[in-house]
């Protein structure tokens, strides 16, 4: 059995750590869960999956990289710990809240009213051709209609629909506009809007439904 098997995942809610149902009660923000270092080791992981994307090592090489992960997987399995108390998510201050699942963004504005973000996808994200997966765009509309949501009516939403126009082609490595906001509310119904630009033109737009969770909602 290894070390991530052992672990306990399913941490009942704590006046420090509140959660319920599926995601945190709360809209849990830090700034210091995972220390100082956090951002950058993130970036440093960021770099190394964008680099597999584009690598062809030699048999020799990918051996030796082997090598050099297993002990990286060896240390990061001394720091696991739950999902509602991992910095991942949380750390407001960092790109997309530190979560390196999320395409990298950093938030402009944001409130009531929307929000509007930079967000660089970069080599870890092609999809072919030199450009964007739509899989990613999607991804960060999903997460900022998300949080355009929370921003509105204070609590979380689940995601019900996400459609996704692509209406051009979305550049790698270069920062681009993403904005999203809700449009209708019907109460516990978010319709939210989006918007993807390259400078001035657009590369994608949102068409989205979010569900504000009930209190106690799995
Ligand atoms: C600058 C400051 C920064 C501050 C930072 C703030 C902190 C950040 C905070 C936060 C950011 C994080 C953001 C993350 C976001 C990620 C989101 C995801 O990816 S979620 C995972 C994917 N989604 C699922 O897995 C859902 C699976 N589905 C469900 O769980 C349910 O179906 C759910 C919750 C969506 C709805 O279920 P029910 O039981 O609660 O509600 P029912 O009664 O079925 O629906 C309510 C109403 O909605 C309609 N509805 C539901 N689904 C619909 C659909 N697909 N199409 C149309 N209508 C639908 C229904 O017809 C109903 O309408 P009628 O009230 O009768 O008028």
């Amino acid at each position: 059995m290894t070390e991530t098997s052992k672990h306990e995942w399913d941490i009942p809610a704590t006046d420090d750590s509140p959660h319920e149902g599926g995601f945190r009660a709360d809209l849990a923000i830090t700034t210091e869960r995972g220390g100082p270092s956090y951002g950058a080791m993130i970036e440093q992981v960021r770099a190394f999956m964008g680099k597999v994307r584009y690598a062809s090592p030699t048999p020799e090489l990918a051996d030796e990289v082997i090598e050099d992960l297993r002990k990286l997987n060896a240390k990061l399995d001394t720091m696991l710990v739950d999902e509602w108390t991992s910095p991942s998510g949380t750390r407001i201050d960092l790109p997309s809240r530190g979560n390196i699942t999320l395409p990298p963004y950093v938030i402009t504005t944001g409130g009531p009213d929307g929000v509007e973000a930079e967000v660089t996808f970069g080599d870890f994200h092609l999809g072919g051709n030199g450009v964007t997966h739509g899989g990613h765009v999607a991804v960060a509309f999903d997460d900022l209609g998300g949080m355009a949501s929370a921003l509105k009516t204070g609590g979380v939403a689940r995601t019900a629909y996400l459609t996704v126009n692509y209406r051009s082609l979305t550049p790698l490595n270069k920062p681009l506009t993403i904005r999203t906001w809700v449009d209708v509310q019907d109460d516990r119904k978010l319709y939210v809007k989006g918007t993807l630009h390259d400078g001035d033109r657009l590369c994608a737009d949102l068409d989205s439904l979010f569900i504000k969770l009930k209190p106690g909602q799995p």
